[in-house]
């Protein structure tokens, strides 16, 4: 605190403490009755109940599971950074390769959540991650995986050469699916808009290296992963999905 003013409680602060709420709330109670058939659905996504089976997963007993798909292992990893310790399920990954749909971001994500629940036979999570160069009408958006391999980081901030205006988006869309094929899916997104530049910082992951996100003077490939995390795309988005699913174990507990 500066200054002697005080600073309202930061949204990451308000989600640790709902974390610590419902975790304790678990303790307490070690069977959970979702209401929703959304959310008996989760029950099973979470409890890992498919089939009335009740599967041991090596924790505690009233510990739950949401099984991530994904091809991409950065993408795991910095899922679980995110979500962190404290949250009261174990993230799963299933590693499938995932059809690369065309179209609008949403109506992708909502593809790629039902096959990948057809896939695995049961409810799971996708994300599906856009950058879009404003320039270019949103291009190359869904379609960046493609772009990034043929011609990295460097290509894409040469594929700006010749427009003044630099600034992007990069966008997160965590898609959950219930498991049914009709069932509807809940989208869950995180925006971080910035603009495209030379590349600099580890090359660790991607694009990282030419993205810079607007009121920062390191690009995501500079930044510590606490500091990406803080203020990306992916943060956002898992931020949003945790608090959802948060608030469902809160009112279920
Ligand atoms: O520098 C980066 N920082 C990031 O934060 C980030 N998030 C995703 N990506 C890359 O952007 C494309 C998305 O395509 P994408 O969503 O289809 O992912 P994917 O096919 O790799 O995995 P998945 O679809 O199996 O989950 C892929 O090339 C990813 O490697 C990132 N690069
Ligand atoms: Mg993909």
């Amino acid at each position: 605190m500066h200054g002697g003013t005080r600073q309202p409680p930061s949204p990451q602060l308000l989600l640790q403490k709902k974390i610590a709420r419902v975790t304790q709330k678990r303790k307490k109670s070690s069977a959970i009755s979702l209401s929703s058939a959304c959310f008996r659905r989760a029950a099973i996504l979470a409890g890992h109940r498919s089939r009335g089976q009740v599967r041991s997963v090596g924790m505690a007993a009233n510990s739950r599971r949401i099984v991530f798909v994904t091809g991409n292992a950065k993408k795991l990893e910095e899922v679980k950074q995110i979500l962190g310790a404290g949250f009261p399920y174990e993230v799963v990954a299933k590693k499938v390769d995932l059809p690369e749909y065309q179209g609008e971001p949403d109506d992708i994500s909502r593809a790629k959540a039902r096959e990948a629940a057809k896939q695995i036979q049961g409810p799971c999570v996708v994300e599906d991650t856009c950058l879009c160069f404003n320039a270019l009408g949103g291009l190359p958006g869904p379609y960046i995986k493609w772009f990034l391999e043929k011609i990295g980081p460097e290509g894409l901030h040469r594929m700006l050469t010749g427009w003044e205006d630099k600034s992007a988006s990069a966008m997160c869309t965590m898609a959950f699916s219930p498991g049914g094929p009709q069932d509807e899916v809940l989208l869950f997104k995180g925006i971080a808009p910035g603009k495209i530049v030379d590349p600099r910082g580890s090359r660790d992951f991607g694009w990282d290296p030419c993205f810079q996100p607007d009121g920062f003077e390191k690009t995501y490939g500079e930044m510590t992963k606490e500091e990406k995390h803080e203020i990306s795309h992916r943060g956002r988005a898992v931020r949003a999905m945790q608090e959802h699913f948060l608030k469902q174990a809160e009112q279920d507990s």
